[in-house]
């Protein structure tokens, strides 16, 4: 969007600063029912957003001026929307059909290929000795994997327990490895470059600790590198450079997830991810989750001036989500240079953090409550639990709705530290149930919202260069720590000897 845009949104903001949250609602109740939309087994309530109909009309104008629903159409067609490297962002085409562009319906082709390789792959290691799998792999090789694998294998034993290293800290290999035995078990190195230092040296110890090649197997868009490595052939899945690491956890990098939690929940979790697509292609903005969450972003952020914003998973198994949320998130749009390079004007990602509530409200809800600065949250609530003990549900359900409710109303006192400001803005997520449908439903949101976000904000939401110049500082480094060279830099070479 072109400066000023933004305008419009503070204006409202200004006009509204005086009219807390609880004010909002009391003098238009219907909007806890009007500012909620559903799709399938998903339902967003935005009525504790610091908004009004006016303000929100505002920021519809602007989705229009921004044309959200044009954008959704080149994403899903495959249009070179990562233009800063050329190339399209097609992670829609690993579950859905939508676009009537051949390259995309290619892809969409392709990657249902491949799933049919991976079926392949798991009942032959179904019918093996095979009892446990170590995914190695980092950022979005591994953060999507690990996210849903927590989140769907429930209580009961399944047929593979997997395991996840991704940290080069060497205690993170042992611990990885530690009472699990090299004859049963099988590795999956998952890396779009084969070429990221934590995910090759963890790679090489477990190959190592395994004994031989003969149950390594690799997902990797450069086959070659991985052939390389020592990986036969017919054990290594492709996975291409129109799909960003953070977004590819539908391709075979979902390898873990179709082990633990089988083939076919894994096909669902695609079709979720599917329904949202279609959702995100075809409701008019008003009733389009993912733009109204993206809208909403823009408002904490550029009209309230937002920092911050935590997300507050209410279901354990959803504990994984705000560490999976933060490369999505930020890796997306922290970005200070518009697509045509310009500096933007405008602020861009708050800082994403959060935890699973109850465990959060006894350790940072204190800073949300009373806090200087204001927080934006997302809650998330799943209705029916799949654990035997419905009364622990219904307190964390109890807990959920009180959490908001306080954070929005507050509540007066005579006595300053016992009193709540309130006016603190929140969306409601809730899901019907945990299921691999309504899983891939939720991430598939929050995907398109990001997407959406950095077309408002004009910038490119499918590079990531800010993380290279840390990682081509620390290869010149390595040889460094061990004396063999000597580093430019006055305050490293002091740390530099310390640490030898
Ligand atoms: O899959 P690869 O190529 O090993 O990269 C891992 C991760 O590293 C990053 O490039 C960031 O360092 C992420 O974008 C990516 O998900």
């Amino acid at each position: 969007m072109a400066g000023g845009a933004f305008d419009g949104l503070r204006a409202h903001a200004a006009r509204l600063s005086g009219t807390p949250l609880r004010k909002l609602i009391e003098t238009d109740p219907a909007r806890a029912c009007d500012f909620a939309l559903r799709v399938g087994p998903l339902y967003a309530n935005f009525a504790r957003q610091r908004y009004d109909r006016a303000a929100l009309d505002e920021l519809f104008a602007l989705a229009e001026a921004a044309d959200l629903p044009g954008a959704m159409r080149k994403l899903l067609d495959g249009a070179p929307v990562n233009a800063t490297e050329g190339r399209a962002a097609l992670h829609t085409a690993l579950r859905s059909d939508l676009s009537r562009q051949a390259a995309a319906r290619d892809a969409y082709v392709e990657a249902s290929e491949v799933r049919v390789r991976m079926r392949r792959m798991i009942e032959a290691l179904e019918a093996s000795e095979i009892t446990d799998i170590v995914s190695v792999g980092i950022g979005g090789s591994d953060l999507g994997p690990r996210l849903v694998v927590d989140a769907l294998s429930g209580a009961a034993r399944r047929r593979f327990r997997v395991h996840f290293l991704s940290n080069v800290d060497g205690s993170a290999a042992q611990r990885a490895l530690a009472g699990l035995d090299p004859k049963r078990t099988a590795a999956i190195l998952i890396s779009k470059t084969f070429g990221t230092q934590e995910t090759l040296l963890n790679g090489r110890i477990v190959r190592d600790w395994l004994g031989d090649d003969a149950r390594v197997y690799a997902v990797s868009a450069n086959v070659q590198r991985a052939g390389d490595f020592g990986i036969a052939p017919e054990r290594i899945l492709p996975m291409w450079d129109w799909v960003g690491g953070r977004y590819s956890l539908w391709s075979a990098v979902g390898f873990p997830i179709a082990l633990a939690i089988g083939m076919d929940a894994f096909e669902n979790l695609l079709a979720g991810a599917a329904e949202m697509d279609g959702h995100a292609q075809a409701a008019p903005l008003q009733q389009n989750l993912p733009a109204r969450h993206a809208l909403t972003a823009v408002w904490n952020r550029n009209a309230l001036g937002a920092a911050t914003q935590a997300v507050l998973p209410y279901d354990e198994r959803l504990k994984l989500l705000p560490n999976y949320l933060q490369q999505l998130v930020m890796e997306s749009l922290g970005k200070s240079a518009r697509l045509d390079g310009a500096a933007l004007r405008e602020q861009t990602v708050p800082v994403w953090w959060g935890g699973a509530g109850t465990d959060t409200q006894h350790s940072f809800f204190q800073a949300l409550h009373q806090g200087t600065q204001v927080v934006p949250a997302d809650f998330i609530g799943v209705v029916h639990g799949d654990d035997p003990y419905a009364e622990n549900r219904k307190a964390l359900l109890a807990n959920l709705l009180a959490q908001t409710e306080a954070l929005a109303n507050g509540s007066t006192s005579d006595d300053p530290h016992r009193a709540y400001a309130g006016n603190r803005p929140s969306t409601l997520i809730l899901l019907d149930a945990l299921t691999p449908q309504s899983l891939g439903m939720l991430i598939a949101m929050y995907e398109h919202s990001v997407y959406l976000q950095a077309v408002l904000w004009g910038i490119n939401a499918f590079d990531q260069f800010g993380v290279e110049l840390g990682k081509q500082v620390a290869s010149r480094l390595l040889p460094a720590l061990n004396g063999d060279s000597e580093a430019d830099d006055p305050v490293t070479r002091e740390l530099l000897a310390r640490l030898r």
